[in-house]
């Protein structure tokens, strides 16, 4: 009798198993992962073109004429075109500049931080607000006071206690000087700013780069020219204190032609990753307690620990969690909601394969040497941790 009851309830204990096993897995096949779409994906150029030419006389946000011809979207306008396609807390926000600048570096992730703006402390908007293109172009009128610079600087709103986080990799691009005004001009403004730099392979940095404008097939070429143009001066450059190795004259030379490439975009996209160089000179104007460097590949193979680092910079509780299985192998927001980038990000695991290029190793290995310093001179810097694991082909 008593061994019966036991088989009975086993029954029971393993029916009941059974059946909530089925309702996970139901609940989790009907969810749905929704790609960021182009709803909240607008080209912002012609609009920061528009605030900049209006820029003395713009009011603060909303309530203007655009110029005939200009169409301006709506949403744009009352700056509600955040990234989350979960609508939060919307009434009661305001045009306030900046927690959190995303400064670069491009093509190592940094969309993906629109996955921040689910969380119910944070706001993001996918596409990039390029304030210093602004500041720059405006510097030839009179500074512009915090509320000018504020109606011009195309953010979307959000309340005085959320965390506003913006990105635009353009800002580590370009020489030394217009750095450093970038980032006085945004402690200016936003005074107690803080700053975050994903960073990832730079040989597949630029080859992800070359992709987005179907311009691959000049990979080689590329690397081939910036050994022969460049690598002989950088060859030479002492690292010290005082000079850049951005500032070498070679880099301002012009470059020969590669099919219809010009010689700035061959610039650009080369030295972009100049990561050491170029983060000496934002750690100049911020100082490393306010700066977060993220891993770009291990946003992809462990996301939680990147936003979780991000999270506790900025002091808000953890809430995102990741999940695989959609878009593998590129991760998806689980919760508080799901959702996928869009299918413009995630392009590197397409059917052309990334070449070798012993001279555009060459060309970025003392660099990356450098940083793998520096990063031991951080205040988080963790000796046991797997993050930034590219880093180690680059030793000598
Ligand atoms: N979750 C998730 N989904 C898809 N893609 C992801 C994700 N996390 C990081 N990545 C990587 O982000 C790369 C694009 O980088 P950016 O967003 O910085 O590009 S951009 O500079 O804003 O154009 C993109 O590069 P490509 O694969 O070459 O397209 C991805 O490698």
């Amino acid at each position: 009798m008593g061994s019966e009851n036991v088989g009975n309830s086993q029954i029971i204990i393993v029916i009941t198993i059974l059946v909530f096993v089925l309702i996970f897995t139901q609940t989790s096949s009907n969810k749905e992962w929704p790609n960021l779409t182009s709803k909240y994906i607008h080209n912002a150029s012609n609009i920061n073109e528009f605030l900049l030419k209006n820029i003395e006389s713009y009011q603060p946000s909303h309530g203007y004429t655009p110029k005939k011809g200009l169409h301006i979207p709506e949403i744009y306008l009352n700056r509600q075109d955040t990234s989350c396609p979960l609508a939060q807390n919307e009434k009661g926000r305001i045009d306030k500049m900046p927690n959190l600048i995303a400064v670069g570096f491009g093509k190592c992730g940094t969309g993906s931080l629109s996955f921040l703006d689910c969380h119910s402390q944070i706001v993001f908007r996918f596409v990039e607000p390029a304030f210093s293109w602004l500041m720059y172009n405006a510097k030839k009128k009179k500074k512009p006071t915090t509320e000018q610079a504020l109606a011009a600087y195309n953010l979307p709103k959000a309340h005085e206690s959320e965390i506003l986080v913006e990105k635009s990799p353009g800002y580590m691009n370009g020489k030394t000087d217009k750095m450093l005004k970038r980032y006085e001009a945004m402690k200016y403004f936003s005074p107690r700013v803080k700053i975050l730099v994903l960073l990832c392979d730079p040989m597949h940095r630029l080859w992800s780069h070359l992709k987005m404008h179907g311009k691959e097939e000049y990979y080689l070429d590329f690397a081939e020219m910036a050994n022969e143009k460049w690598m002989p001066a950088m060859q030479n450059f002492t690292y010290d204190e005082r000079h850049n190795i951005l500032d070498l004259p070679v880099f301002a030379a012009d470059l020969k032609n590669i099919g219809k490439n010009s010689s700035e975009y061959m610039k650009k996209v080369l030295l972009m990753g100049l990561y050491y160089s170029r983060l000496s000179v934002l750690l100049k104007a911020f100082g490393k307690d306010r700066v977060l460097l993220l891993d770009g590949d291990n946003l992809i193979s462990d996301p939680g620990e990147e936003f979780g680092l991000v999270e506790e910079f900025v002091g808000v509780d953890k809430e995102l969690t990741f999940e695989f299985a959609t878009r593998y192998p590129y991760p998806c927001l689980d919760e508080p909601v799901p959702m996928c980038l869009p299918s413009s990000k995630g392009t590197s695991h397409g059917s052309t394969k990334q070449p070798n290029s012993t001279l555009l190793f060459n060309f970025y290995q003392k660099e990356m040497q450098m940083l793998k310093s520096l990063l031991k001179t951080f205040p988080d810097y963790d000796p046991d941790s797997n993050r930034f694991q590219w880093l180690h082909k680059y030793d000598l």
